[in-house]
């Protein structure tokens, strides 16, 4: 469904710069499949969402959807079927415009803009249902600058956005990192939720590895552009926090050299 074939991105390539954040990565996705991704810093794992989005270009290798090479496609025209959700809660959202404002601007993603913000009563209806689901009374409050809410009501708000137009693979780049416990826990729940209703293709990355194993059907882990470890859910089902550092000392020493440990 989605596949990243021996994807490299190497950015200042020959100065003193240079850094390799993806070495030949592959990655082959079914429809359905929840990964998480977690890793060191530096490992790639943005590097990898933004490839899949088009957001950078990758230097060699091919990111396919539904067995078609998208990699010629920008951003934009990549955003109707591929949502994402940004660590920074005021990354997914317009603070300036209302939230049914908002909610009309992802409802025309990949459409014709020009009217984009305009609200009519059965969207109105439309989006009061959906943020109903939210649990979090921002139905009652359509007319609201989204600036005025909160980070984890924004954040939720995004999620809603990023699935609104029915896309199949959604990327989450550690949306729940700058959110206290409770509303991270929240945003959590909405996720599931809405991957599960809309059956979504999902990469999530993330530094918490509880949330890693708890959440999704597949881990993988990252260590300098390469995936050094890919759990299936039943790998996963009986680990722990601690069996994935242990797991990640043992990979990182030899996986460069020792691909059979990769498998
Ligand atoms: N736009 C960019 N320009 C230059 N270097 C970049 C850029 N984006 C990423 N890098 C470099 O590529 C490498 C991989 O970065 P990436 O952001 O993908 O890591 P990450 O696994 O998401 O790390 P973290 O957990 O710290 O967010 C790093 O060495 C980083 O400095």
């Amino acid at each position: 469904m989605l596949t990243i074939d021996q994807v490299s991105k190497t950015f200042f390539p020959g100065t003193v710069n240079e850094r390799k954040a993806l070495v030949n990565v592959s990655l082959e996705m079914h429809e359905g499949d929840f990964v998480t991704v977690i890793g060191s810093n530096g490992a790639g794992k943005s590097t990898i969402l933004n490839t899949i989005a088009g957001r950078i270009p990758q230097d060699h290798g091919q990111v396919l959807l539904d067995g078609r090479e998208i990699s010629g496609q920008k951003e934009h025209q990549r955003a109707a079927r591929i949502g994402r959700v940004f660590q920074d809660p005021m990354a997914g959202t317009a603070p300036n415009l209302t939230i049914e404002e908002n909610l009309a601007l992802a409802d025309r993603r990949g459409a014709f803009r020009g009217l984009a913000r305009a609200v009519t009563g059965a969207k109105r209806e439309r989006f009061a249902e959906e943020l109903k689901v939210l649990e979090l009374g921002l139905e009652d409050r359509l007319k609201t600058k989204v600036g005025l809410l909160s980070g984890g009501q924004r954040q939720a708000l995004s999620l809603l956005m990023a699935t609104f137009s029915g896309p199949k693979v959604l990327l989450l780049d550690e949306h729940t990192a700058a959110l206290d416990p409770q509303r991270a826990e929240l945003v959590t729940r909405l996720t599931r939720q809405v991957v599960e209703a809309q059956g979504l293709t999902t990469l999530m990355v993330t530094h918490n590895m509880n949330q890693a194993l708890e959440v999704g059907n597949r881990l993988i882990m990252m260590h300098e552009g390469q995936i050094i470890l890919d759990a299936s859910e039943e790998e996963k089902r009986g680990m722990t926090p601690d069996d994935l550092l242990q797991r990640f000392a043992t990979l990182k020493g030899a996986a460069l050299d020792d691909k059979t440990m990769l498998q």
